[in-house]
Formats: structure tokens, C-alpha cells, sequence
């Protein structure tokens, strides 16, 4: 309290109780719902909560989020201790939970070697040639569309990181990897462990009364161990037979033994970097893909516009990344599916290092920052985006092009220097599968058993990524000449 009184009062939130603080008060899912009232009822947007004397800022403005974790990136890039999913699940290798130290810099620039915006391009017939492969298993089983976009993210990742070709159905590579991602979510969920809370917990051996979070950790730490070594060991062998396929593993992997522009990381940094593309790539892609899928299905005029636009670009053939300056449209689209229902409205936790003073507000060393970009001043910002809850994206438009006076919604990647890495892979992934599928098929509501449309209640379940929740949708071929298109695709495999 004295150190507090000279360095000023805490950001404005609900009062809380002693001892507890805040933690009776922490919201359910939606949370950032929660937040947006708060923000309202203290006129601030920047709040403060104390759970068990932790602090927690809740950053509800562009402008705030810009300020702490963008222009003092220097204070707020750790990430927090997590002893449940860092020490005894072993996850805190992964380039997401790593604290702000060395490794994670390392980590980084194996991403800005393999992922850059210039690099990743090299990327995009492999991304092209899984689009079209998503469209043969829509043709063949239509109903498991989100299905099918899983696998198509979970292939692109594999095949990028590694060289590795993941099977349709029970592939040991993507069972361990969801297995592993199934630990973030299960950990990190609010109240889902003591030991979170209480990390001196995690010194208690496994075979102690009560602890079965040490058991629990011990299953995933295989599947977590067996996501970094396994395929970064197959990729190791075939180099030393030579005949490992191109790809990141390969190439950052020859370019450590060379010498050349590698930087200053080691094997492990590359491992542990490409061991972390699956739980960062995977969900995230398939969220975003399944809010276009929504999106269109509640607004047809959107799939009639884009499919005009690819008509009079590839009348009779599938788009790829040459059309992409011919194609304004698809990006507006894209651009639109990552804005209207964020993939992480509430942005993955940043923590300060040193203790802040922010508009006279005093924010502790080892707060938390959580920036709610689904919030009315970032992503659903009225004023940047007219009508923020519809998915328009005409709203990125003018004339014909993307009007570049229209707010691009970067913070749907984050912030500062824990700005997503992936974000041009995943972009470039996100654009050419929306083009593929607009160009040769028709989604649209499904019907009842009395013929009568079933609208989707555009309803999101909440996990590591937030997905639209199941829903039915008709998906099937514009014509007969559209679906030679797809079955043609075979042949290039
Ligand atoms: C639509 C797709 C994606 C979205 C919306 C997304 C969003 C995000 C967000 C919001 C963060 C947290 C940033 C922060 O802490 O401020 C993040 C971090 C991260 N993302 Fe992505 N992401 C996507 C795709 C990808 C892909 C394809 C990869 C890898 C191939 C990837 C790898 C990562 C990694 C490794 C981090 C942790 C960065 C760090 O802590 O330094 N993401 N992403």
C-alpha cells in the first residue's frame, strides 16, 4: 500500500472483496462483454482487477492497447508464469508461453526467417494445392465442411514445418499435436487448476493424496514432448539419407550448418519454433475460415458479388495468387472474417516487467494485460467500422478497390512484440482457400425436412480459438462444369 501511494492509484474496476480481490467478480465467457459494461460503468478504458493480489488490466481502447503493448514493448512482452502448462505439462518451450528472454528472441527470428511477408511466398503452391484438395473432400462429404477446413490447416502446417503429408483421418502426427493444443485449453481456463494459482503446488510429488494434476500433467507432457521431437527427428533422418523434402525444417536446419544469414539461433530454437506452428496455426485458421463460411451463409449477396468478381477474372479456371491484385474483393472478405467475430477476442495475455505509470495510473511489475480487441474501440469500433456486428466487407471498398482509408484490423494478430508471427502464412492460407471455394461452389442455409431454410444462430463456443458453434450449411457445386473444375484437381497431386 505505501509503495502504491507514492506511485499513484491503480486504474479504475469493481472494488472486490479482501483477501479474494476480484475473483468472485471474473467474468464467464463472453468476458470481453463484461469488460466493455465495466469500461462503461467507470468511465475508463483501462481497468484494473485484483484476483488474490494479482493485477489484471483489461485494455479496452485501440489507443491504450497502442500505448502499453506496442510503445512500451519493452515493458509489457513477457508472458505470465504458467506452472501448470510451463513446468509440468514442459509446454513452456513453445514460442506463445516463453517469458521475454533470450530463447523467445530466438524463436522469433526463426519465424521472420520462415514466415516473413517476402519468404512465406514460397509457401503458396503448397497452399494452393491444399485448397483444392479441401474442395475434393467438400464434394465428397459436404456436411463436414469444418472438419475438412481442420485438416486442411493441420496438412499446411505439417507439410510447411516439416515436409510432412498428414493422413485424412487418424494421423498420428495431428492426434499428438491436438492432444497438446487440448492442454492449453484445459490449463489455462480460468479456476481449472489450484496449482495456477498456487505454483509452490507443483512441488507436490505425483503419488500425494489429491494430486492428480501431476497425473494429468504427465499425459500431456508426452504428447507436448512428442509434438517437438517426433517430426523435427523424421525431417533430421531423412536430411542424413538425403532425401528430406523442401521445407522451414530443412532449409533453417542447412542454413544453421552453412552458416550464412541464420542469426544466432540453435537447433532447439528452430525445433522449438516449429514445434510451436501447430498450436498457434491450426485453431486459429479454422476459426477464422469458419466465420467467412457464416458470414456468407447469413449474407448471399456477399457470395453473389465475390462470385461475379472471380467470373470476370477466371471465367473458367480456379483462382491462385496470381489473381490476388485482380481480386480485391476476396481480400475484403478475408479482412472482414478476421474483424467480425475475432478468432481471440481477448487477446493472449501480455505481462510487464517493471513498474508503469500510465495516464497517473500506477501499473505494478507482473501485471497482466489482457487487450479485449473484440471490444467497441478496436475491432468493433463504430466509428472505424460502421455497423461493427454485421459481416460486411464492403466496408473495406471503395470504387472497386480496397480503400486504403479504412482501418486494416491488424489487432485480430495481437500486439507489440508478441505480434503474431504467423499472420502473413495465415493470411495468404485464409485468402486462397476463400477464393477457391467461392469459385466453384454455392454455400447457402440448409433446409428442414418441410423444405423451411434453418438460419444459424451465429452463436461462437469459447476455447483456445473461438468457432462458430456447429451449424448446418448446403455446400455444393456452382455447376456441372465447376465441379470438372474440382475434380480436374486430382491430377496435380
Ligand atoms: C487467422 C489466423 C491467426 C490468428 C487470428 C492469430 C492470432 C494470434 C494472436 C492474437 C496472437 C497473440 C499476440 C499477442 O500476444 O499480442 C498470436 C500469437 C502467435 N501466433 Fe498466431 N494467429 C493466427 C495464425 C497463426 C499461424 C498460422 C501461426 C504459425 C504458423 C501462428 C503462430 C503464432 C505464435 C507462435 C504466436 C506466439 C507469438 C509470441 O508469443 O511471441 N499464428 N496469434
Amino acid at each position: 500500500r505505501r509503495e502504491q501511494k507514492r506511485k499513484g492509484s491503480h486504474p479504475p474496476g469493481p472494488p472486490g472483496l479482501p483477501l479474494l480481490g476480484n475473483l468472485l467478480d471474473m467474468p464467464d465467457n463472453p468476458s470481453w462483454t463484461t469488460y466493455i459494461r465495466w469500461s462503461e460503468e467507470y468511465d475508463s478504458d483501462i481497468l484494473r482487477l485484483n484476483v488474490l493480489g494479482s493485477n489484471i488490466i483489461i485494455v479496452n481502447s485501440l489507443e491504450a492497447a497502442n500505448d502499453l503493448l506496442d510503445k512500451r514493448s519493452a515493458i509489457y512482452s513477457d508472458r505470465p508464469e504458467m506452472p501448470m502448462l510451463n513446468d509440468l505439462c514442459e509446454f513452456g518451450w513453445n514460442v506463445a508461453f516463453r517469458r521475454y528472454d533470450d530463447s523467445w528472441r530466438n524463436g522469433r527470428r526463426v519465424f521472420q526467417h520462415e514466415l516473413g511477408p517476402q519468404v512465406v511466398k514460397r509457401f503458396r503452391s503448397l497452399e494452393e494445392q491444399a485448397s483444392h484438395q479441401f474442395l475434393r473432400s467438400l464434394l465428397r462429404e459436404p456436411t463436414a465442411f469444418m472438419n475438412h477446413l481442420r485438416h486442411m490447416a493441420g496438412y499446411e502446417i505439417m507439410r510447411i514445418a516439416y515436409g510432412i503429408e498428414v493422413a485424412d483421418r487418424d494421423d498420428p502426427y495431428v492426434d499428438t499435436a491436438e492432444h497438446a493444443v487440448g492442454a492449453v485449453v484445459a490449463t489455462c481456463s480460468p479456476g481449472s487448476y489450484l496449482v495456477n494459482i498456487m505454483p509452490f503446488l507443483k512441488h507436490i510429488p505425483e503419488w500425494f493424496p489429491g494430486a492428480k494434476f501431476q497425473r494429468d500433467a504427465k499425459v500431456w507432457r508426452k504428447y507436448v514432448t512428442e509434438l517437438r521431437d517426433k517430426p523435427f527427428g523424421v525431417v533430421k533422418e531423412h536430411m542424413r539419407r538425403g532425401d528430406a523434402p523442401d521445407c522451414a525444417a530443412k532449409f533453417l536446419l542447412e542454413s544453421l550448418e552453412s552458416g550464412d544469414d541464420a542469426g544466432d539461433y540453435t537447433e532447439n530454437d528452430i525445433k522449438f519454433a516449429l514445434g510451436s506452428m501447430y498450436a498457434g496455426g491450426s485453431d486459429t485458421t479454422v476459426s477464422a475460415l469458419g466465420s467467412f463460411i457464416l458470414g456468407v451463409v447469413l449474407n448471399p449477396e456477399i457470395q453473389t458479388q465475390a462470385q461475379e468478381a472471380i467470373d470476370r477474372v477466371c471465367p473458367d479456371r480456379l483462382p491462385t495468387f496470381a489473381d490476388q491484385d485482380d481480386l480485391p474483393y476476396i481480400d475484403a472478405i478475408v479482412k472482414e472474417s478476421l474483424r467480425w467475430n475475432p478468432v481471440l477476442p481477448i487477446d493472449v495475455a501480455h505481462c510487464s516487467i517493471a513498474d508503469d505509470v500510465y495516464r497517473g495510473y500506477y501499473i505494478p511489475k507482473g501485471s497482466l494485460v489482457l487487450a479485449n480487441s473484440w471490444c467497441a474501440a478496436i475491432l468493433h469500433d463504430e466509428q472505424a467500422y460502421p455497423d461493427p456486428l454485421r459481416f460486411n466487407p464492403d466496408r473495406f471498398m471503395k470504387d472497386g478497390k480496397l480503400d486504403p482509408s479504412v482501418r486494416e484490423p491488424d489487432a485480430a494478430f495481437g500486439f507489440g512484440r508478441r505480434v503474431c508471427p504467423g499472420r502473413y502464412l495465415a493470411y495468404e492460407a485464409i485468402w486462397i482457400a476463400v477464393a477457391c471455394m467461392l469459385a466453384v461452389f454455392n454455400l447457402s442455409k440448409a433446409k428442414d425436412e418441410h423444405g423451411m431454410e434453418i438460419t444459424p444462430s451465429g452463436e461462437y463456443n469459447v476455447g483456445f480459438a473461438c468457432y462458430p458453434k456447429p451449424f448446418p450449411c448446403d455446400i455444393r457445386p456452382r455447376s456441372s462444369l465447376h465441379e470438372a473444375l474440382i475434380r480436374a484437381t486430382a491430377d496435380e497431386s
